[in-house]
């Protein structure tokens, strides 16, 4: 497997807000392999787009590190930082009024990063030009973003996301204001992209039609990632009844993807929300390491003269193949 492009280790992000601390990620571990197509979803202030914003360089981690291409995004200078924005990553947000100038035609919009940059004005015309009939908006370069349907718009904030070539593009819920029909157009530029640039593309979504089509689904809660979801190379068919029923905290089909729950570096571990549901028991409890198997039993109420373990509410969490290295749920 080549070396991630995007490498997080018991990544933290604290936001101080007057007295209070709020932890949005506590200490979450992400690896992405270059020209990799991935989703992250979560419940709302689980903490997607709080990474989003550490990736693109906006936010600077409290703590844990982590490398994109190569940059330290807890060691840059302010220099560097706005060089890494620039060149490393793109980035487009739902609210168009948030990737576009509205005073400024598609082609002005798409050739100012590269001004920023420094580029000279023929070649930034070629560019962006180039761009906008990649993501099929040849004929519209002089539209301004009123001129443009929702899904024109979100085409030309991924022209301008991508003006300064970057490896790694970021999407915080593109589709999020976008019909079923246009988010599908979206998502196949997305691939295409991916095909054509070898770019690697990250996307916060709730939205299931895209999470279903990318190549794995990173799930996080309460600012720590819980489950993954990777696409099926082949649907099962037979063998459908032996596995979970559905997959992903948006219910992806458990025929065409299959989802893993993570143990991140530090040994812990997120039960799915089913296993949650069907433990007897909650509050303090004993790990054992049984053999070929790890459970998890309850510690009773010491006064009352219960000791632990006595009664049949063990719950069997994991059970561990030494022979093969293989992990069964
Ligand atoms: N700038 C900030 N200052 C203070 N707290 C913040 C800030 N940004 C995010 N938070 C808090 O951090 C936590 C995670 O927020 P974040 O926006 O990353 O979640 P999210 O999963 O993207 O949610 P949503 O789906 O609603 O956008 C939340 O409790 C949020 O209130």
């Amino acid at each position: 497997m080549p070396d991630p492009i995007v490498l997080c280790d018991n990544l933290v992000k604290i936001y101080k807000v007057a007295d209070l601390e709020v932890v949005a990620l506590q200490g979450l571990d992400l690896e992405v392999a270059p020209g990799e197509v991935m989703a992250i979803v979560g419940a709302s202030g689980s903490g997607k787009s709080t990474l989003l914003n550490i990736l693109s360089g906006l936010d600077v981690p409290s703590a844990g590190s982590c490398i994109v291409d190569g940059n330290d995004l807890t060691r840059l200078s302010q220099a560097q930082r706005i060089n890494y924005r620039r060149r490393i990553v793109g980035q487009i947000w739902q609210q168009s009024g948030r990737n576009l100038l509205p005073e400024l035609s598609a082609q002005a919009n798409v050739e100012l990063p590269q001004m920023l940059s420094g580029v000279g004005s023929s070649q930034r015309v070629k560019r962006a030009k180039e761009l906008l009939e990649l993501v099929g908006l040849a004929g519209k370069e002089q539209k301004r973003p009123t001129q443009l349907s929702g899904g024109e718009q979100q085409r030309t904030a991924i022209a301008v996301a991508l003006s300064n070539d970057p490896k790694v593009l970021l999407a915080d819920e593109p589709t999020g204001e976008l019909d079923s029909v246009t988010s599908g157009e979206i998502f196949s530029l997305f691939r295409q992209l991916n095909r054509e640039l070898g770019l690697t593309i990250i996307t916060v979504t709730h939205d299931a039609t895209i999470a279903a089509a990318v190549d794995r689904t990173i799930a996080i809660r309460d600012g720590r990632t819980s489950t993954e979801t990777v696409r099926r190379e082949t649907t099962l068919e037979t063998i459908e009844a032996h596995m979970p029923t559905s997959s992903a905290v948006i219910g992806l089909s458990s025929r065409t993807h299959r989802e893993s729950i993570l143990i991140d570096r530090a040994g812990r571990l997120q039960l799915p929300k089913e296993a949650i549901e069907t433990l007897p028991f909650n509050g303090r409890a004993e790990v054992r390491i049984i053999g070929d198997h790890v459970e998890l039993w309850p510690i009773l109420d010491q006064t009352n003269g219960n000791g632990n373990g006595n009664g049949n509410d063990a719950v069997s969490i994991a059970s561990l193949n030494a022979q093969n290295g293989k992990r069964e749920q």
